[in-house]
């Protein structure tokens, strides 16, 4: 099983509006994807099913061998915390907790005891093992998302889903950030899934989808910031 992910003639509707039609696309074990195209093409949509926090309205999403639809929700909560990683725009850690407690949650949450070792192994994983004890409020954005990132992968998922996840910060934190991401996944730490809306984050993924009104219109592999801009500027979407 090379893939990590696998989205098989993926179909989402909502009522009678289809937001998604007939997605086939894997995502190899080891790679970076961006996923990209105008708002409301359906990029949010994709990801939430691909990480299976939403459930497809036909077709089938295959996250590291599983197919999702046969987990009942018990199952399917315990698989998406074990098998995936997500990062939001928003860091969303817990204010109250330091940058440890915070990476250690989704141990905590899964009824095990945090192993200290991999909390700080994640923690120096995104160069932050010095501010261990320190708390969301003494942080700089970038290091929040940094810590968001640490917790995401204190599982050793096998995906790590990203939306916009460099949107809250600036140009220079953001590069940080996607230097961080790019090293996980050239360590063959973990493979990512990211959304974003610029041309220059994704260009730190090996190849780059295009989503034009729910289909793939595209892919490019290799991509620079120009020929993405290129793309995005172009006919097809
Ligand atoms: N829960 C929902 N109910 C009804 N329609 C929805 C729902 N979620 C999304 N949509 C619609 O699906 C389409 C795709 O939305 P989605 O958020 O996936 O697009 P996007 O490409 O991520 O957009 P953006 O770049 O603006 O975030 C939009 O037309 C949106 O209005």
């Amino acid at each position: 099983m090379d893939d990590a992910v696998r989205l098989e003639s993926l179909t989402k509707t909502y009522g009678a509006v289809t937001v998604l039609r007939d997605i086939r696309v894997s995502f190899p074990k080891g790679s970076f994807t961006a996923v990209m195209g105008p708002s409301g093409s359906g990029k949010s949509t994709l990801l939430q099913c691909a990480a299976a926090l939403d459930r497809p309205s036909s077709g089938r999403v295959i996250i590291d061998g599983t197919d999702v639809a046969g987990l009942n929700e018990t199952r399917l909560t315990e698989f998406r915390r074990e098998s995936t990683g997500f990062v939001f725009q928003a860091f969303n850690l817990l204010p109250s907790l330091t940058a440890e407690q915070n990476v250690a949650l989704p141990v905590r949450l899964a009824g095990r005891r945090p192993d200290g070792r991999a909390v700080r192994e994640a923690l120096a994983r995104v160069g932050l093992e010095a501010k261990a004890r320190s708390r969301p409020s003494q942080l700089s954005g970038g290091q929040q998302q940094r810590v968001a990132v640490a917790r995401a992968l204190v599982t050793r998922p096998a995906v790590l889903f990203a939306d916009e996840p460099t949107g809250a910060l600036d140009l220079a934190t953001g590069r940080e950030l996607l230097d961080v991401l790019r090293k996980l996944v050239d360590d063959g730490l973990t493979t990512i899934v990211m959304v974003t809306h610029d041309p220059n984050v994704a260009s730190y993924a090996d190849r780059v989808l295009f989503l034009a009104d729910g289909r793939l219109a595209g892919e490019l592999t290799a991509p620079t910031s120009e020929a993405v801009a290129a793309r995005m500027t172009g006919a097809t979407c």
